[in-house]
């Protein structure tokens, strides 16, 4: 790890959103810190209301990048609005960027299924399909043409285990996911998200609806999964970012106010807001 300090940006002055990155401004990507996903002057409205302004972000590869800041500063739209699927609201409209591995995912090169084969999610509460814990984790190759069982079989081993709950359930692959734990769904919906071999994994306050060993499992499952995947996480919870991520962006109000390592932002932020919020003086 280089110290440089190659995702920062601060908005000195809401509303015009002056930016400064000094990952842009001299310092050179290096081999350690790849980035997978760069924002230039993205914006989000939904009809009137201008839910995200001028968010020039950088996350890298093979790191756990933490969103936070105080509910409706924008966070799910921003994430939902990295695999497309912010559009699925009738009335979004944007302007700007998103790249993806430096290409533009609103290009029509890139199809919006190709995207999210790459760019996967795992939400808020565990949404397990209705199925055996088998076929939750084979849906995806399924969809994707796989139907060698012997394959299948294989992709969905791989996945359970890389979501750390094999153990748990390979003597009872063939019962329905919702008979599992809280806890043990949400592992099953990361493994259902792996087993298409994305290169991303946006998750959306994944530990929220759990109990705190779950939330443990899966913090510790994100440090694993980061040599492999890049994660990017919306988290409320101050103490997960500080102990999970890499970097971390804090939002508010619909921009970006500083975005540094996650050791800077806790232990050193530049923007008073930041310090306030981490430190719990508000939201
Ligand atoms: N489907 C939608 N239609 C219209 N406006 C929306 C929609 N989803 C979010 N918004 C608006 O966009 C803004 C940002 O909301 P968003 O849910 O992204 O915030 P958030 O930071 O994730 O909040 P929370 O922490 O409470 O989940 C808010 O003003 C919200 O009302």
């Amino acid at each position: 790890m280089v110290n440089i300090m190659e995702a920062n940006t601060i908005t000195k002055n809401p509303g015009t959103a002056v930016l400064e990155d000094r990952a842009q401004a001299g310092t050179q990507e290096t081999a350690e810190r790849i980035p997978v996903f760069k924002t230039n002057n993205f914006n989000l409205w939904y009809g009137d209301n201008h839910a995200l302004q001028d968010i020039n972000l950088r996350f890298n590869q093979n790191e756990v990048s933490a969103i936070i800041g105080p509910s409706g500063c924008g966070k799910s739209t921003f994430v939902k609005a990295l695999n497309r699927m912010v559009e699925l609201v009738p009335i979004v409209r944007t302007e700007g960027e998103i790249l993806y591995r430096d290409q533009d995912i609103f290009n029509r090169k890139m199809t919006v299924e190709e995207l999210r084969t790459k760019v996967g999610m795992v939400f808020q509460k565990p949404n397990p399909f209705p199925k055996s814990i088998y076929d939750n984790v084979a849906y995806g190759p399924r969809v994707h043409g796989i139907r060698k069982k012997k394959v299948l079989d294989e992709v969905v081993e791989k996945s359970l285990r890389d979501a750390a709950i094999w153990d748990e359930v390979k003597d009872r692959l063939n019962e329905n996911a919702y008979g599992l734990s809280g806890g043990q769904q949400q592992r099953i919906c990361i493994a259902r998200a792996l087993a298409t071999e994305p290169d991303v994994i946006l998750m959306d306050e994944p530990t929220s609806a759990l109990d705190p060993i779950s939330t443990t499992k899966v913090e510790d499952l994100m440090h694993e999964l980061k040599k492999n995947y890049s994660i990017i996480v919306v988290t409320h919870n101050m103490q997960q970012a500080a102990r999970v991520s890499d970097t971390t962006a804090f939002f508010y109000q619909g921009y970006v106010v500083e975005h540094d390592d996650t050791k800077v932002i806790f232990g050193n932020p530049r923007d008073q807001r930041t310090e306030d919020y981490v430190s719990g003086r508000f939201g």
